[in-house]
């Protein structure tokens, strides 16, 4: 590269330093990592096969999401790791089989009827969730919140796709219970592959953390099979009768009825859902709840608009208040989507998403990439730079993103870009934000939440997602002016 440079050919990113200061760094990366992007706004970290390169400027972000998207892809490397677990799902693929189905999911995540649907579900599983918080609150007992809203999310997520109530939050479905732990298992070692170079060995004669993956994704496929058919059967035998009705809503249902009936490619496409909806929305209101703690005044005034939108003065119970958790109503609350945007900008679900760049390139700062690079855009170091956010960038302060009219002011994916941007950006954003608003207004409606311990300070645990170390321990106090029954 160096004589290609005297050649006057090509001019490499600065070098930040080697995946082995990532690995000396592993339990701080991301802040490791944002003190680089505070250094140079594109670096290069050198390692054995490829050079890693990380971006934090909007431009190259762009670039890289948008203007020449084709050329930055998941590419063949995370197929290998990824394609037992999820198959030929949206997240493995690229190219033709990706915009099918882009095609296909989008259709059916802005349908009238999946969002009726979810927020029925949503509501439903806040009131559970405010029960259990209720009880922990008379009892003045800790709980760790973060796990209860990774229960919530896979409830919540497994009913909109399979139609099927998994209920690990009270634990009543003991299938229920064996696929999920069986799904975190099997993503937990699916990740593992991405670190140990023995994998596809380990894999060939079935030993070691290979043979427990095989394990556990037979625990999933046997009961993702036996959703599907049995519920084929059901459409088959009676495709008319209306009492099925509302099990139609769910996206199995509307799959087997308009499309396709191939149970693979079924089972892919929602086991894709699955992992995209579930520890992302639980994480960021996790984070959300841990801010609340941080910054009580906040707190107050999310708790304030939340209601006086809703107007209730006198509510008798968690199930009436839910259900007037209106479309209509979430819509008005604006401080609250804004609150929950700023823990996404400092605390994004995903804080490093990777692409593998598919042939020699150039970045609009000027810089080249190669061929087999891997480019990486940073929303956890975006989120810090003040020469994006102004000097108080690490403060968290919700009034950021409102307008002088009191409304939420988006702005600019490639700059926040916590969802992805362009062709690929997050499909269920919309279905996220409902979701968090919905158990947002509701639990902060009935109660007011403090650390358990005053002073406490967390800290994330490096993986895919931004999961709080250890879980998010927490009190909740009852409001006074509400009774949680
Ligand atoms: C706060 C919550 C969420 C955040 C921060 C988030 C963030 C992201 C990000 C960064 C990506 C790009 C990942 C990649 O490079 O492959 C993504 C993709 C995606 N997300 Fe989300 N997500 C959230 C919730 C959800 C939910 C609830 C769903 C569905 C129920 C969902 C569905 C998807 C899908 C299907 C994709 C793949 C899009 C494609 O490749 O075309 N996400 N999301």
């Amino acid at each position: 590269r160096k004589l290609q440079q005297k050649q006057g050919k090509k001019t490499y990113h600065p070098i930040g330093g080697t995946v082995f200061h990532q690995l000396v760094n592993f339990n701080r990366l991301h802040d490791y990592m944002t003190d680089l992007a505070g250094k140079h706004k594109t670096y290069r970290l050198i390692g054995p096969f490829r050079s890693e390169v990380y971006t934090s400027d909007p431009a190259n972000v762009e670039y890289m999401l948008k203007t020449n998207f084709e050329n930055y892809g998941k590419g063949w490397y995370n197929y290998s790791i990824l394609k037992d677990l999820l198959g030929d799902g949206i997240f493995t693929v690229d190219g033709e089989k990706w915009r099918e189905q882009r095609k296909v999911s989008s259709y059916e995540f802005s349908t009238r009827v999946l969002r009726d649907f979810s927020s029925v579900i949503f509501r439903d599983n806040v009131v559970k969730l405010t029960r259990i918080v209720s009880e922990a609150a008379i009892s003045n007992e800790p709980m760790d919140i973060q796990d209860l809203f990774m229960k919530a999310t896979l409830d919540s997520i497994f009913r909109v796709a399979f139609g099927v109530d998994l209920d690990t939050m009270c634990g009543s479905n003991e299938e229920g219970a064996k696929f999920s732990n069986a799904f975190d298992d099997a993503s937990a070692l699916t990740l593992w592959r991405y670190v140990d170079i023995l994998w596809k060995i380990k894999r060939t004669f079935g030993i070691g953390s290979e043979a427990k993956l095989k394990k556990t994704l037979r625990v999933i496929d046997e009961f993702v099979y036996k959703l599907i058919s049995s519920k084929s059967e059901k459409m088959h035998e009676s495709p008319d009768d209306s009492t099925l009705q509302l099990k139609k809503e769910d996206i199995l249902s509307r799959f087997l009825q308009f499309q396709e009936t191939d149970p693979k490619y079924l089972r892919d496409i929602i086991l894709n859902f699955i992992i995209a909806g579930k520890d992302t929305t639980a994480t960021t209101i996790s984070w959300f709840i841990y801010m609340l703690c941080k910054h009580p005044l906040v707190q107050d005034k999310v708790a304030k608009e939340i209601k006086d939108v809703t107007d209730s003065k006198e509510v008798v119970s968690i199930s009436e208040f839910a259900a007037s958790v209106s479309e209509e109503n979430l819509e008005k609350m604006h401080y609250l989507h804004a609150a929950l945007t700023e823990t996404l900008r400092l605390y994004p679900a995903v804080p490093v998403d990777a692409k593998v760049c598919l042939s020699d390139d150039t970045m609009p700062d000027g810089y080249s990439v190669n061929k087999g690079d891997m480019v990486a855009y940073q929303p956890y170091a975006m989120g810090r730079m003040r020469f994006i956010w102004g000097d108080d960038a690490e403060d968290f302060r919700p009034e950021r993103w409102i307008d002088e009219n009191g409304c939420f002011q988006q702005e600019s994916p490639y700059k926040f870009t916590a969802f992805q941007a362009g062709p690929r950006i997050c499909l269920g954003k919309e279905f996220a934000y409902r979701q968090m608003k919905i158990f947002s207004a509701v639990l902060l409606r009935f109660f007011v939440f403090k650390l358990s311990h005053e002073g406490q300070t967390v800290k994330y645990r490096t993986m895919i997602n931004l999961h709080i170390d250890g879980g998010l321990s927490v009190r909740a106090f009852h409001r006074s002016d509400m009774k949680s029954t």
